[in-house]
């Protein structure tokens, strides 16, 4: 199924960013169209969990904004956080629930119509290979399992915008081709992804977003947190 209508382009413009006091990245500027995937790479440190962070609205930037279209992401961030799924690497499973309950409570956030948000769990639990423990409660569940939990939201809950800090971490083999697959079937339906990653992932005609090159020379500044 494609977004109808397509999502407006994600856009950053002179994004610039300050934490515990130093200039973590500045003068930063990047554009997702629908369809498109963009990977932030760099060494530890250098900024990508906190530009995803800027990207989400979790995090204000320093200087510049984060646009969807026209529009400052930051104009209305309840908006912004509907069309926005933010997989950080604190997992958000919830440990008394089961892993159907969990993915039913993110499916139910954006889908009212029950039927609906029912096939989008059956069809995020089949997907990531978690159908035969939709009765187990969060908490007994490994650290790979916990991390496709947390991925399956992203089908749980369709929102165009995927922002994926280290996706592939605790993740198999197996685990990392699906993630890959719904990626593509993803973009092929005019969503986008940006995700930070250490690890090589397949992202065919990806864009890549060197976050070292953004670093200011070792600026000490006022912390804005
Ligand atoms: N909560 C925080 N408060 C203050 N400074 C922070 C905080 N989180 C991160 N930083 C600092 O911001 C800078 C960028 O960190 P960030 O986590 O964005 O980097 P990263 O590229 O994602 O690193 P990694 O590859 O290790 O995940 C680092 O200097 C870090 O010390």
């Amino acid at each position: 199924m494609a977004f109808d209508p397509l999502p407006p382009s994600f856009v950053g413009r002179a994004l610039g960013c300050i934490r515990g006091g130093r200039a973590v990245f500045a003068g930063l500027d990047f554009a997702v169209a629908p369809g498109d995937a963009l990977v932030l790479l760099g060494p530890n440190g250098s900024g990508k969990s906190s530009l995803l962070r800027v990207m989400a609205g979790l995090l204000r930037p320093t200087v510049g904004a984060v646009l969807w279209g026209e529009t400052p992401a930051a104009e209305d961030a309840e908006a912004h956080a509907a069309r926005t799924h933010y997989v950080g690497h604190h997992d958000a499973v919830k440990p008394v629930l089961s892993v159907a309950e969990n993915l039913r409570f993110w499916a139910r956030l954006h889908e009212p119509h029950l039927p609906t948000a029912t096939r989008a769990v059956d069809g995020a639990l089949d997907a990531f290979g978690l159908a035969h423990l939709r009765d187990v409660p969060g908490k007994m569940l490994s650290a790979g399992q916990k991390r496709r939990t947390n991925l399956a939201r992203l089908l749980a809950a369709p929102s165009p915008l995927w922002l994926l800090d280290e996706p592939t971490t605790a993740l198999d083999k197996a685990s990392i081709k699906v993630l890959e697959r719904v990626m593509a079937d993803h973009r092929a339906a005019g969503g986008m992804v940006v995700l930070s990653t250490h690890q090589d992932v397949d992202l065919p005609g990806c864009r890549e977003l060197h976050l070292d090159r953004f670093t200011p020379g070792g600026d000490e500044w006022e912390d804005e947190e």
